[in-house]
């Protein structure tokens, strides 16, 4: 996040979920500008008391509450310029359990985000979305998918408003919490077997840092309604195993476990009815909403006519990253390389690029 522009100056920020991942990344580096206050919205009161501790900044606030109650987001966004929208039930698995929970947070919680920030007269949201959100199968996909399209619907209801909506898309961010990376680190560190679902599953790889530079890059640029993708790279996830061994200079001990519940082969970034309307931004695409009237004759004098000369933006098809290339990748992540050089693998230490 380029915050040496310090177009953050004497702002004031929201994160929802702020105490996560994320939250934790954007407002280290948001810190790092002349930002006049950064609040931390979440439920669980000992994380934020742990990054309280942590980064020990007077500029960060917290409020306890939850993205489903509307009263406790209003409150928290008053007098803010801008919202980080993070706070999601973010978890395959538990969301096909409790698809409704799935709901109740990432649709409703999402349109309490967009209603309190418009009722408080915020510049812009930014609303986090994943590649899981393309042709969904899981309900966690599923709900995100909706809250896409909650977000698109402020400004096709509302075309005078104010307070400018936008999301953005991310493929797998590496090293996250509970993610693949860290997991397979941990069955080497105990010499355990790699489970790889199928070694031919493709992922788009993104780190943390992307991310956060794909949020900046949509508040400075977005448009109402828009969508933000950021081109990335992607591999197989039997390579992505073999790079981590290699890494950690172990031969891959690999059961193949077979392929999760409501999972993909590949994932995509942007579908190919989405790349119609897209503008290529370089790094990032820019996808509009479709803002065609709510008249359905229109519809049908004026459908697309050219969708048939794109192809989804997808995992098996994007750039494929070789085994060397995916280390290299990895050699730039901060949790990596602590585990390399707790386990006194030195060698590939030198300093990240
Ligand atoms: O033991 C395992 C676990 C996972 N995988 C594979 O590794 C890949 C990545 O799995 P993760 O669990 O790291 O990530 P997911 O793709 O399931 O989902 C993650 O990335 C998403 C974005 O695509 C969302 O951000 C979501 O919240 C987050 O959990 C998948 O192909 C999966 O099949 C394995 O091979 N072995």
């Amino acid at each position: 996040m380029p915050v040496t522009k310090n177009e953050y100056a004497g702002k004031k920020i929201l994160i929802t979920g702020g105490t996560g991942s994320f939250g934790h990344t954007v407002a280290a580096k948001l810190l790092e500008s002349d930002v006049e206050q950064i609040r931390i919205f979440s439920r669980d009161e000992a994380k934020q008391d742990d990054m309280r501790h942590e980064m020990g900044d007077p500029r960060l606030k917290f409020y306890v509450g939850d993205v489903r109650d509307y009263d406790s987001v209003a409150k928290a966004s008053r007098d803010v310029d801008f919202v980080f929208h993070a706070a999601a039930l973010k978890q395959v698995p538990s969301c096909e359990f409790f698809p409704m929970e799935a709901v109740r947070t990432n649709v409703v919680g999402s349109e309490n985000v967009v209603r309190a920030a418009d009722f408080n007269g915020v510049k812009s949201v930014v609303c986090l979305s994943t590649d899981k959100a393309v042709y969904p199968v899981n309900a966690m996909g599923m709900s995100k998918a909706l809250m896409e399209k909650v977000a698109q619907s402020h400004g096709l209801n509302n075309p005078s408003a104010e307070t400018v909506v936008s999301c953005v898309r991310y493929g797998n961010v590496m090293y996250s919490r509970g993610s693949v990376i860290p997991l397979f680190i941990q069955q080497i560190k105990r010499g355990k077997n790699i489970t790889v679902t199928d070694p031919a599953m493709s992922r788009f790889l993104m780190s943390l840092d992307d991310s956060v530079d794909l949020v900046d890059f949509a508040f400075h640029n977005a448009n109402q309604g828009d969508l933000f993708v950021r081109k990335a790279p992607a591999s197989t996830i039997g390579d992505l195993a073999e790079a981590v061994c290699n890494l950690f200079e172990v031969t891959p001990k690999i059961e193949v476990i077979g392929t999760r519940h409501a999972e993909k082969p590949s994932e995509a970034l942007a579908s190919r009815e989405e790349l119609t309307r897209a503008e290529d931004m370089n790094e990032y695409f820019r996808i509009k909403a479709d803002n065609r009237d709510l008249n359905y004759k229109l519809y049908f004098s004026e459908g697309v006519r050219d969708q048939a000369e794109y192809t989804d933006y997808d995992s098996h098809t994007t750039n494929q990253l070789s085994v060397p290339e995916i280390e290299g990748l990895l050699l730039t992540l901060p949790g990596v390389r602590f585990e390399l050089a707790a386990a006194g693998i030195t060698s590939r230490l030198e300093p990240a690029v």
